[in-house]
């Protein structure tokens, strides 16, 4: 889709995991790496990605007043300070966009100038690869055409919604942390063939492929993930024996308490 901003300058502030997940996604898609100028306090790293993306770099000054749209991906715990270095240089009517966990429409509005557009995004890193999962929520004095330039920028890098603000901190817990739920069960599942005395490179490619094959059936039957459960899952076999276990191990509730803990991590994060 094109918009109004379509191709206009973009700044991206905090150059770490989560914003070169999304720079190279843009560029990929299209983005001109002229009209993104990148800006992080470590020097060696806007080196590296001028150097790996054609983007320019400079200052958060440089980058902010040069800027239609100011994406933000610094850890929320570094937000207050960047936000007055930002605040002093934003042009009126530039939209900010905030990858923050955390850190709420409000937060950002009241040390923003009054009347900012500012668009609060929970992506995650799967971006890097273009199967990102992001939702996004619009602030006081964002409107539509504001909610596309957000959804246009993820979208990217995979699939968007517009959520309203108070799913965000569940969001967050879901798909913001969830790679990393993915990725410890597939190393447990890694450490279990090795116990069981696979070599370790066969265990990886067992694995990695067994969750590509699942996640694709999911993806493409949309058949509801208990009738995939259950067509593994022969009377009297293997494994029921092994699901008995997780039960008794309570490995269920074990993912709700921590995707609670999660959510209540992100409330907590703007509280500083
Ligand atoms: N990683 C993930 O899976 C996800 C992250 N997010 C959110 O994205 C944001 C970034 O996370 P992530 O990429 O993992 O973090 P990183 O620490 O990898 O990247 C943040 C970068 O911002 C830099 N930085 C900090 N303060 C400033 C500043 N004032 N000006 C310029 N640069 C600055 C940091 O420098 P330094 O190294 O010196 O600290 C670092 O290079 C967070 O708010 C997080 O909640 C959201 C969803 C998923
Ligand atoms: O762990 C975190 O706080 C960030 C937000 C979601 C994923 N990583």
């Amino acid at each position: 889709m094109t918009t109004a901003r379509d191709h206009s300058p973009i700044a991206l502030l905090g150059a770490g995991v989560m914003g070169e997940a999304l720079l190279s996604g843009l560029l990929r898609a299209g983005h001109p790496a002229r009209l993104v100028t990148v800006s992080d306090r470590n020097p060696e790293r806007t080196a590296q990605l001028k150097k790996g993306y054609g983007v320019r770099v400079g200052s958060t000054a440089d980058a902010v007043a040069g800027a239609d749209t100011v994406v933000i991906a610094v850890k929320p715990q570094d937000m207050t300070t960047l936000l007055r270095d930002v605040s002093d240089h934003l042009r009126p009517g530039t939209l900010v966009v905030s990858l923050a966990a955390g850190i709420t429409t409000t937060f950002l509005q009241d040390r923003l100038p009054d009347g900012t557009p500012v668009a609060r995004v929970m992506p995650n890193t799967p971006a890097l690869v273009d199967e990102g999962m992001a939702a996004v929520s619009a602030g006081t004095h964002c409107d539509e055409a504001h909610v596309q330039i957000a959804t246009d920028l993820m979208r990217a890098c995979g699939r968007v919604v517009a959520v309203p603000e108070h799913y965000q901190d569940a969001v967050t817990a879901i798909s913001g942390s969830g790679p990393a739920y993915i990725f410890y069960v597939v190393e447990a599942m890694i450490e279990a063939g090795v116990l069981l005395g696979l070599p370790r490179a066969t265990a990886t490619e067992l694995v990695v492929q067994t969750l590509y094959g699942a996640a694709t059936m999911l993806k493409e039957t949309g058949t509801h993930p208990t009738v995939l459960r259950e067509q593994v899952s022969s009377p009297g076999g293997t494994t029921m024996s092994a699901l008995r276990e997780l039960d008794d191990h309570k490995v269920r509730a074990a993912f709700l308490t921590a995707m609670e803990a999660a959510a209540r991590r992100s409330a907590e994060l703007a509280q500083g």
